[in-house]
């Protein structure tokens, strides 16, 4: 691994794993190739270590001219592929998107790498790797009591945004059985943790209750999620850059799976614990419950076993403490949230979004 190109390196989880890589990996040029969309920013790469090794290129992976000079240019032999659309919500009311970048972006970068590592006879130049990150929702809902997901699991996406991920790791499985490209998957479950957009439920209800701001948690707040620390995660995926085995998919999950109500009763609880008591009580009393998402998936949870076995990888952080690290750095941040608030989409989004809501509760 020397020329690594990481795509979507400005958003949440691309930008913890350049830090990441730029850490534990003292080789490694990274190459972040990012089109900067409304959930991307440079702010998220403010001081990171090592920052000779680190090259920035404003760019769109639906561009196959962008993509084919980056290869070209930067002789990269590892893809890293974060950039997506990754908002459940937006995805309804906007679907588009989500084909053209998720899809039609990761068969455009397959294409860009096929091109620039494959020799005439076929094979592929030594050591070169496209790892492909992608979410567990592409394997639709459990009910109380399944077992949880794993890499066996058929595929069911029920969201405009599970299915263009569906869509996306098919493509890279296509491509690694049809033409032989070295691909490596990794299907995780929801990620928290610093830079995180506050779009996604664990920021939004941190910024909110830190302002007073209602907490709106969607139907009755009991659906389940498999919270996975971001820097977990990120090890997570060097691990199987490192060791996994070309041609697999692993599961990655952080272990953790409380109920939504859990998740930002606890926020409140810290942030109660932590800051000047509020005029209106506990800031649990800002909670309310809003008409549900459509097709709201119940519970996800992913079976680790894998990449436990084979690798050694598993979660490290657990959830109060995860937790806590995250409400910290949003206290200890608010440049980087003033500057996402300044963002011309986002206050407009956050209105649309919750004005499409009824409070039930
Ligand atoms: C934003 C928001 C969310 N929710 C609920 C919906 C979900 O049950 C849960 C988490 O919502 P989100 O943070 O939007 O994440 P979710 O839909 O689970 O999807 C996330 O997790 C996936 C991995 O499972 C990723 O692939 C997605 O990109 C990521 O967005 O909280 C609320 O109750 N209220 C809210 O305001």
């Amino acid at each position: 691994m020397q020329n690594v190109l990481v795509t979507g390196g400005a958003g949440f989880i691309g930008s913890n794993f350049i830090r990441y890589l730029l850490n534990h990996d003292n080789a490694a040029h990274i190459v972040n190739l990012d089109a900067l969309t409304y959930a991307g920013t440079l702010e998220n790469l403010r001081n990171l270590p090592d920052e000779g090794r680190h090259t920035f290129i404003q760019g769109d992976i639906t561009d196959p001219d962008t993509l084919a000079a980056v290869f070209t240019d930067h002789a990269i032999d590892t893809v890293v592929h974060f950039a997506a659309e990754t908002h459940v919500d937006r995805s309804i009311t906007g679907p588009q998107r989500f084909i053209q970048t998720n899809v039609v972006g990761t068969m455009n970068l397959l294409d860009a790498a096929r091109q620039a590592w494959q020799k005439p006879d076929g094979a592929y130049a030594s050591g070169v790797r496209f790892h492909h990150i992608s979410t567990d929702e592409v394997f639709g809902a459990l009910a109380a009591g399944e077992p949880a997901f794993d890499e066996q699991t058929s595929y069911a996406p029920r969201s405009p945004y599970a299915a263009s991920k569906a869509a996306s790791d098919h493509l890279v499985r296509a491509y690694f059985h049809s033409f032989g490209l070295p691909v490596t998957i990794t299907n995780c479950s929801n990620n928290y943790g610093p830079h995180q957009f506050p779009e996604k439920l664990i920021p939004l209800m941190i910024l909110n209750a830190v302002e007073g701001k209602p907490l709106p948690l969607y139907g009755d707040g009991q659906q389940i999620r498999d919270w996975l620390y971001v820097e977990d995660h990120c090890e997570a995926i060097y691990c199987v850059l490192e060791k996994g085995a070309v041609g697999e998919t692993y599961g990655v999950g952080g272990e953790n799976q409380p109920t939504n109500q859990t998740i930002v009763e606890t926020i409140c609880d810290i942030l109660d614990e932590w800051l000047p008591k509020a005029s209106f009580g506990s800031r649990r009393s800002l909670i309310h419950y809003v008409s549900d998402r459509p097709g709201h998936d119940r519970r996800y949870a992913m079976n680790i076993e894998k990449i436990r076995k084979e690798l050694g990888w598993q979660p490290s952080e657990d959830l109060d403490s995860g937790l806590r690290k995250t409400i910290a750095w949003y206290l200890e941040n608010s440049a980087w949230i003033e500057s996402i608030r300044a963002k011309p989409d986002f206050q407009a989004w956050m209105e649309e979004n919750y004005g499409r809501r009824s409070v039930l509760a």
